[in-house]
């Protein structure tokens, strides 16, 4: 069931753009792997040894960038993570002797403990309420809390001297180096396929917009969790590493310390572009070894200047300015053909309400905002929610959209009773949400927000781009009709107003939701734009079935589309009915007097 437009063909520029960066890349990568292959001719002992390190390091500093550069979330914590991992070579390695079982075991022992520790630290960060500053203290707490643990180990840890002298690999600096570059260039390989794919454009979402993610039915607490646990053994593996090359570990490897150096070398290098941080984590610490000798003070001062100076002015990073030049900018995204995905079908689950609401109250505080709500909806209607400022109608949308909403009474969706349950969980039952403002993700292309949105019908893949965008034939009527199809490539921030409302209504429809809310859906629109929308909100309930709920001020609007009218005044439901009713209606009339959205009978 596939029409297809050959969007691709239409966007010379942004192909060449893909095949440019991709030429870009390929010429990073291959001198990358020249100097991995021949270093050891190149390069002499001192600096092969100081590379090995920076290999290591450089691992970990990607795992910050797809955290931090990614996916949002500053972590100070994983140097903790490269500390577990060196500590299990150390401490094995110490107590047990090396052998190729107990090089096994430290092997086993870094990558569980980190994973474990990960796994925690997400849960204690992401867990149903908590704030980015929250996650971000958490992750400054477990390196202080680890170096405080292993300075309290007495002599199985070495306490502030660390472990040294233990055995380990019996390799050449040579071979230590190829192992660590190689390393280095798996775990980059894997970090730059998963940040290109369509799973890493999601972690992109949750940067940009992650309530969105949640309305869009992404489970974003789980998926930041997951994350963070294969990035901290990502970071406790090359830990390892470290550990059993340098044969020495101290508590500074899980301190704070070196926590904000991984930091400031991503931000130095580029955050976002994982190459960035690669290549400044390796040349700092190059730099930091020949330079930090001659003058320490004076070298932690020029990092740190630095680090401050590209936060302020150049949030995009050196490495990537450096290369710009050359045309080496940004992964671009592959453009995708459109097509029309077949919807699930809602006849069977049509008996149940789409919408159905008991008692519903809401205070805050002392201040009732709801009270006594009683609404029930169903598919093919078209419900129009009005009522004066202040009347509690986006209150009254965020309790049937988040469980943790309301105070009192049951909602229902499509049958499911919502509980206290989070607006994923919403989603999952049927729900699409449009918010006033257009809740969109501005640094993704219109594609790539297009198919975010479809992300909880289908899983993305974790390491490639999807050459196709299916969406609901409803959904993709919307794109077409607002122009949107031949903007694909284009950044959702430069979008116009209402060709933002126009995505976002496409991207909530790419859900196939069984229910709509729309929040004032109008505002800011030109007459044209409101009239297509009027005729979108038309189609989806009259033809598609679905049930949509707007709360809309412009009442001719609200008379050309609703099949019902539902007035909320002072937080209860006072009326309901056909639009001539209730503008009819004294009781109506009197509420809206002096309001500066009185109804009128449209002309
Ligand atoms: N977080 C909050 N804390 C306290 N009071 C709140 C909060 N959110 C909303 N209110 C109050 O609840 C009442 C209803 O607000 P709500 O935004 O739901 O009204 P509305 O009908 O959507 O108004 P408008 O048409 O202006 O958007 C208002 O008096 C508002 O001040």
């Amino acid at each position: 069931m596939a029409e297809s437009i050959a969007i691709a063909s239409t966007a010379p520029s942004s192909l060449r753009a893909t095949l440019r960066s991709g030429r870009g890349l390929t010429v990073l990568g291959g001198i990358g792997l020249v100097l991995i292959v021949a270093g050891p001719w190149v390069f002499d002992t001192y600096l092969l040894n100081i590379l090995v390190k920076a290999f290591f390091f450089a691992i970990a500093a990607i795992t910050v960038d797809v955290l931090w550069g990614y996916t949002g979330y500053l972590s100070f914590g994983q140097s903790a993570f490269f500390g577990i991992g060196a500590y299990a070579a150390g401490l094995v390695f110490t107590h047990s002797g090396f052998s190729v079982s107990t090089a096994l075991l430290a092997l086993g022992a870094a990558i569980a403990v980190s994973a474990a520790v990960g796994a925690l630290v997400g849960w204690l960060s992401f867990y149903r309420g908590a704030s980015p500053f929250f996650a971000t203290v958490i992750s400054l707490v477990l390196p202080i809390v680890l170096t405080q643990l292993l300075l309290s180990g007495g002599q199985w840890t070495g306490s502030s001297s660390g472990l040294t002298g233990y055995e380990s690999f019996d390799l050449s600096i040579e071979a230590w180096y190829w192992v660590a570059g190689g390393m280095l260039v798996l775990f980059g390989l894997l970090g730059w396929l998963l940040v290109r794919s369509d799973a890493g454009r999601v972690l992109a979402a949750i940067r940009d917009n992650e309530s969105r993610c949640t309305y869009l039915g992404i489970p974003t607490a789980a998926v930041k969790i997951v994350l963070l646990t294969v990035m901290a053994t990502v970071a406790g593996i090359a830990g390892f590493g470290y550990g059993a090359f340098s044969g020495v570990v101290a508590p500074e490897l899980t301190g704070f310390a070196l926590g904000t150096e991984l930091i400031i070398w991503v931000a130095l290098g580029g955050r976002g572009t994982l190459w960035g941080p690669l290549v400044g984590a390796v040349l700092i610490n190059v730099a930091t070894a020949y330079l930090s000798g001659s003058m320490p003070f004076a070298w932690q001062l020029i990092v740190g200047v630095a680090f401050v100076l590209v936060i302020v002015l150049l949030p995009q990073g050196l490495v990537p300015l450096l290369l710009k030049p050359f045309g080496l900018g940004r992964i671009a995204a592959r453009l995708p053909v459109l097509e029309v995905r077949e919807t699930r079908s809602v006849a069977a689950q049509a008996t149940e309400p789409a919408l159905h609401m008991q008692q519903v109250a809401k205070h805050y505080g002392a201040l009732k905002v709801l009270q006594g709500i009683d609404l029930e909806a169903r598919a093919g209607e078209l419900v129009g929610l009005i009522g004066p400022n202040g009347a509690g109608k986006t209150t009254l949308m965020r309790c049937m959209s988040d469980g943790a909403e309301r105070s009192a009474g049951t909602v229902k969706l499509c049958g499911h009773d919502i509980r206290d349950l989070p607006p994923e969980a919403c989603v999952r039952f049927g729900l699409g949400r449009k918010f006033q403002n257009a809740n969109i993700f501005e640094s993704l292309t219109v594609a790539q927000c297009l198919r975010i949105a479809g992300t909880l019908l289908e899983k993305p893949s974790l390491v490639r781009q999807d050459a196709a965008l299916r969406l609901p034939a409803y959904a993709l009527d919307v794109v077409r009709t607002t122009g949107l199809d031949a903007k694909l490539a284009t950044v959702a921030r430069d979008l116009s107003h209402g060709e933002q409302q126009a995505l976002e209504l496409a991207m909530v429809l790419a859900l196939e939701p069984r229910i709509v809310l729309l929040d004032e859906p109008t505002a800011g629109l030109t007459k044209t734009e409101r009239s297509q929308i009027g005729d979108v909100l038309a189609s989806l309930a009259h033809r598609h079935g679905l049930c949509c709920l707007l709360v809309e001020h412009d009442l001719d609007f609200v008379e050309q589309i609703a099949t019902r009218i539902v007035v909320l005044h002072q937080g209860t439901i006072v009326m309901q009915g056909s639009f001539e009713e209730v503008v009819n209606s004294p009781l109506v009339k009197t509420i809206y007097a002096g309001s500066a959205h009185a109804p009128q009978e449209a002309a």
